[in-house]
């Protein structure tokens, strides 16, 4: 039988999206990795997103994510926006509450394709990254490059149900520097589970530049748990204020670690690409 899914991206990073409710969906990594690949008869996206009808009481869907390498997401930021927007859209909604692995998320609409989402409370703890021995999370010890001269240092760790791990820089990265770097650290023995690695730099107190090397999706165009990990890095260094923009080459989300509560309130555009039908050999 032929599936339809949806293709959509927050700030580029781009997903393809499958609703379950008539037509169950398990897919093998192998079918994931086939959706995933960009030409060669695959859709291409960063991570694959499948909408679940509800598990629990005030919930309108369960969310699973995958990377785009066919392993199991916690989270995945721009995905939530892109999945609070389906949910509320059509139905006509301005608000909407959801459950991934990580626990329940909540997304309002802030706009024309523009969308608020609670992303919970950051983890802080070095078992919530996790990490493979006790350390510091405000301060890590880890350095990539010649002992006496690395090249990055000393970062912050943060789960927002997913493990990061974020590097202050002194100037933006380049492209090349965040791949050769961030494929590194990805699989560095500290991180048992891998990390989404980020490249920060604080250009004032409500201004983050950030560059995501992303665990089983390489580097991104943006990364919404990334830009909620580097903010929440930042107020832990004392860098910025609660609330800051956030930018990436393709745009920019507004991110506040709210005092109140802890939680981590995220607000960006959506873009519903088009709708297709996956390839019968794909469809899992
Ligand atoms: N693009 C995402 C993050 C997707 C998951 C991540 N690569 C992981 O493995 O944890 C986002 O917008 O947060």
């Amino acid at each position: 039988m032929s599936r339809t899914f949806l293709k959509m991206n927050g700030l580029g990073n781009d997903f393809v999206v499958i609703e379950t409710a008539s037509q169950p969906f398990e897919p093998t990594p192998e079918a994931i990795r086939a959706i995933a690949k960009r030409g060669d008869g695959g859709i291409g996206c960063d991570q694959v997103i499948a909408i679940d009808p509800p598990r629990s009481a005030g919930a309108s869907a369960y969310v699973r994510f995958w990377n785009a390498d066919g392993e199991v997401a916690g989270a995945c930021g721009n995905g939530t926006r892109c999945v609070a927007w389906l949910l509320m859209q059509p139905a006509g909604k301005d608000s909407v509450a959801f459950d991934t692995v990580a626990g329940r998320l909540s997304g309002q609409m802030a706009g024309d394709k523009r969308v608020t989402v609670d992303m919970g409370r950051p983890g802080l703890d070095w078992t919530q990254i996790p990490l493979s021995e006790e350390m510091n999370t405000e301060r890590v010890e880890l350095q990539v490059g010649p002992i006496d001269a690395p090249l990055v240092h000393t970062p912050v760790c943060v789960s927002m149900g997913n493990p990061h791990v974020v590097f202050f820089v002194d100037a933006p990265v380049t492209d090349a520097f965040a791949t050769g770097t961030g494929s590194l650290v990805e699989h560095h023995p500290l991180f048992p589970q891998g990390v989404n690695v980020g490249f920060a730099h604080v250009q004032s107190r409500d201004h983050i530049r950030l560059k995501v090397w992303e665990r089983g999706a390489g580097l991104t165009l943006a990364c919404g748990t990334g830009a909620c990990a580097a903010q929440v890095a930042a107020v832990r260094r004392g860098l910025t204020d609660r609330t800051a923009t956030v930018e990436f080459e393709s745009g920019s989300l507004v991110i506040e670690w709210r005092e109140a509560d802890g939680h981590v309130i995220m607000t960006g555009p959506i873009t519903l690409e088009y709708t297709g039908k996956l390839p019968e050999k794909v469809v899992a």
